[in-house]
C-alpha cells in the first residue's frame, strides 16, 4: 500500500524484479501465463520467485483461458486469476470462468470500447475489474475516461475497481487524483523493455503516488 493506494506490479518475470516491486510497496505481483506475451513467465521461474516472496498476493494473468488452465493456476498457489478477454465474449463463458474459480478469486479485464460500460450482469461474477480508461485522443482523456472509471467505482462499490493501462511515474498521481482510484496496476510504465522492470522507474512510480 502506498499512500492509501493498493498497487499491483504486473508482468513480473524475475526474482530481481519481484523484489524491487516488493521493496517499493507493491501489494500484488502479476505473472503473465500467456505464452504469446513478451512477459510470459514459465511456471518453474514463477515457483522460484514465489518461494522467496511467499507472503505477497500472486495474480495469474491469463487471456481467455480454458477451464483446466484456470483451475491449475489456482491449484499451484496463485491467489486469484485476472482474465483478459474481448467484450463480445458470451456471458455463458464468463459465468464458466466464475464458477471454475469462484467470484472472489477472479478479476476481469475486458477490452471495452470507450463508450461501453461494464455490463451489470458481470458484476456478481468477479470480485475485481481492471478498467483501462485511457483512450487514443489526449484531448478527451481528462473529461471522459477518468469519469468512466470514477463512475464505475462510485456506482458499484461492492466490486474492486483497478485502474490500469499505460500508467507511468509521470501520469500516476494525476490518474489517481482524477479517477478516485484506490487500486492501480502498472506494468510497461515501469519497464526498460517488455518483461524487464527498472528499479528507478518503480521508485519514481511509488514517489508519484506518495506525492500526489
Ligand atoms: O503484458 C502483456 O504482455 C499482456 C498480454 C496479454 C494480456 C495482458 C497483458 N498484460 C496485462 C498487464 O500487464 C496489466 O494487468 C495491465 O493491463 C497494465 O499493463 P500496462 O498498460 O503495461 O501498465
Amino acid at each position: 500500500m502506498i499512500n492509501g493506494i493498493q498497487v499491483k506490479v504486473c508482468g513480473i518475470t524475475s526474482l530481481i524484479d519481484a523484489e524491487a516491486a516488493d521493496r517499493v510497496g507493491a501489494d500484488f505481483l502479476g505473472f503473465d501465463l500467456n505464452p504469446k506475451s513478451p512477459r510470459h513467465v514459465p511456471l518453474e521461474v514463477y515457483h522460484n520467485i514465489v518461494t522467496h516472496l511467499p507472503y505477497r498476493k500472486k495474480i495469474a494473468v491469463m487471456t481467455e483461458p480454458r477451464k483446466e488452465e484456470l483451475r491449475h493456476a489456482l491449484a499451484i498457489g496463485f491467489s486469484l486469476a485476472q482474465i483478459h478477454f474481448n467484450h463480445t465474449t458470451p456471458l455463458e463463458q464468463i459465468e464458466k470462468w466464475s464458477r471454475t474459480v469462484g467470484a472472489r478469486h477472479l478479476w476481469l479485464a475486458p477490452e471495452l470500447p470507450p463508450e461501453m460500460d461494464v455490463p451489470g450482469e458481470w458484476l456478481s461474477l468477479a470480485d475485481g475489474f481492471l478498467l483501462d480508461p485511457f483512450c487514443a485522443d489526449e484531448n478527451t482523456r481528462d473529461s471522459g475516461d477518468w469519469r468512466k472509471f470514477a463512475r464505475h467505482r462510485e456506482t458499484h462499490p461492492d466490486n474492486l475497481w483497478i485502474l490500469s493501462g499505460d500508467l507511468t511515474p509521470d501520469n500516476a498521481g494525476e490518474a489517481v487524483n482524477k479517477s478516485g482510484a484506490r487500486f492501480v496496476d502498472v506494468s510497461s510504465g515501469v519497464e526498460i523493455s517488455p518483461g524487464v522492470k527498472n528499479t528507478a522507474k518503480l521508485e519514481a512510480f511509488a514517489r508519484a503516488l506518495r506525492q500526489r
